[in-house]
């Protein structure tokens, strides 16, 4: 694969929907790159869906996360499908969450999925989660066996962020060996400050391809050099390798600069005020 062809990988950028999420990604966003919203369970469901739909607004092609346990119920669901589709949102990030799950109809991704099909007659899609690492509190038989239920109703597969190219590419062999065929995009974080990911990372469970980024191999060394981590030799070692990943989901943490592998525009493409 040459360097032009490397370069020309779809990457999106994931963010979070805090307080002047709009207008900071206007300030530094193309128009012309995609983003998704992340949901957390300490803001809700309904914060997510509204930032989405200004962006979408303003012209982004933006995916909303819906997490199946932070619906109370299908009226819920419906209203947000409605209120994507009136914005032109024609795909959604679905996941189980992380939140506990309330009295409502979904206690997993699956049932939220099919009920997506439904009540938006198939005219919004939805992504769906891999696990390259496992999950720290789901079994990888327990991962696949949802993996294949869920795929029929699904576009592509998102990894958890993973610090570690062969374990992706484990990954994907493994989903090809199983029957799964959707395109995987490979979820990396972003140029955040190393402690802040090293927090999070142990705290959702990717503490086993952190310790590759503590061994002496050339690629972890790079990975580590500097207070940030640098996502950029991982990106290019990944895609170097033909037939794998379709695209880089970015886990920005809101921290927006230009990805170095960028194939957005420039920014006189940016949303003017
Ligand atoms: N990868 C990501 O971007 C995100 C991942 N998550 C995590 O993903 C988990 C699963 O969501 P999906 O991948 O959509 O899977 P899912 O909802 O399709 O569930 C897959 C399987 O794992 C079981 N399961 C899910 N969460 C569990 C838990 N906390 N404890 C025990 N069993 C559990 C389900 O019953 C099912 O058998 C969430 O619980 C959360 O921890 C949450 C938000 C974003
Ligand atoms: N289990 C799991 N849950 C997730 O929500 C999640 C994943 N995995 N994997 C990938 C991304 C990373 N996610 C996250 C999770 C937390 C923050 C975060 O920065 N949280 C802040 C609070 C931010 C705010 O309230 O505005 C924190 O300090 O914890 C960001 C992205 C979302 N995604």
């Amino acid at each position: 694969m040459t360097a032009q062809e490397r370069a020309m990988i779809p990457t999106r950028i994931e963010i979070i929907p805090s307080e002047g999420i709009v207008e900071k990604v206007r300030a530094s966003v193309p128009l012309s790159t995609p983003l998704t919203v992340t949901c957390l369970p300490h803001h809700g469901i309904a914060r997510t869906v509204q930032v989405a739909v200004e962006l979408s607004l303003l012209g982004y092609t933006v995916l909303p996360h819906l997490t199946a346990h932070g619906l109370q119920d299908r009226a819920q669901l419906s209203g947000i499908l409605r209120d994507c589709e009136s914005a032109g949102i024609t795909e959604v990030f679905a996941i189980g969450g992380d939140g506990p799950r309330n009295s409502g109809p979904y206690g997993s991704c699956l049932p939220m999925l099919e009920d997506i099909a439904e009540l938006s007659g198939g005219r919004i899609s939805a992504g769906i989660a891999g696990y390259p690492e496992g999950h720290p509190s789901v079994t990888g038989l327990d991962l696949l066996e949802a993996l294949l239920a869920k795929q029929h109703l699904a576009t592509h597969v998102v990894t958890q962020m993973c610090f570690s190219v062969p374990k992706v590419l484990d990954y994907v062999s493994l989903l090809r060996r199983e029957g799964v065929e959707l395109p995987v995009w490979a979820g990396v974080a972003g140029a955040v400050p190393r402690t802040k990911l090293l927090s999070l990372a142990t705290q959702i469970g990717v503490g086993t391809s952190l310790k590759f980024l503590t061994s002496k191999g050339a690629l972890a060394k790079r990975l580590l050099s500097g207070d940030k981590y640098s996502p950029a030799p991982f990106v290019s070692e990944l895609v170097a390798q033909p037939g794998s990943i379709s695209g880089i989901h970015l886990y920005s943490f809101n921290r927006l600069d230009r990805p170095s592998w960028s194939t957005a525009p420039d920014a006189d493409d940016r949303a003017t005020a």
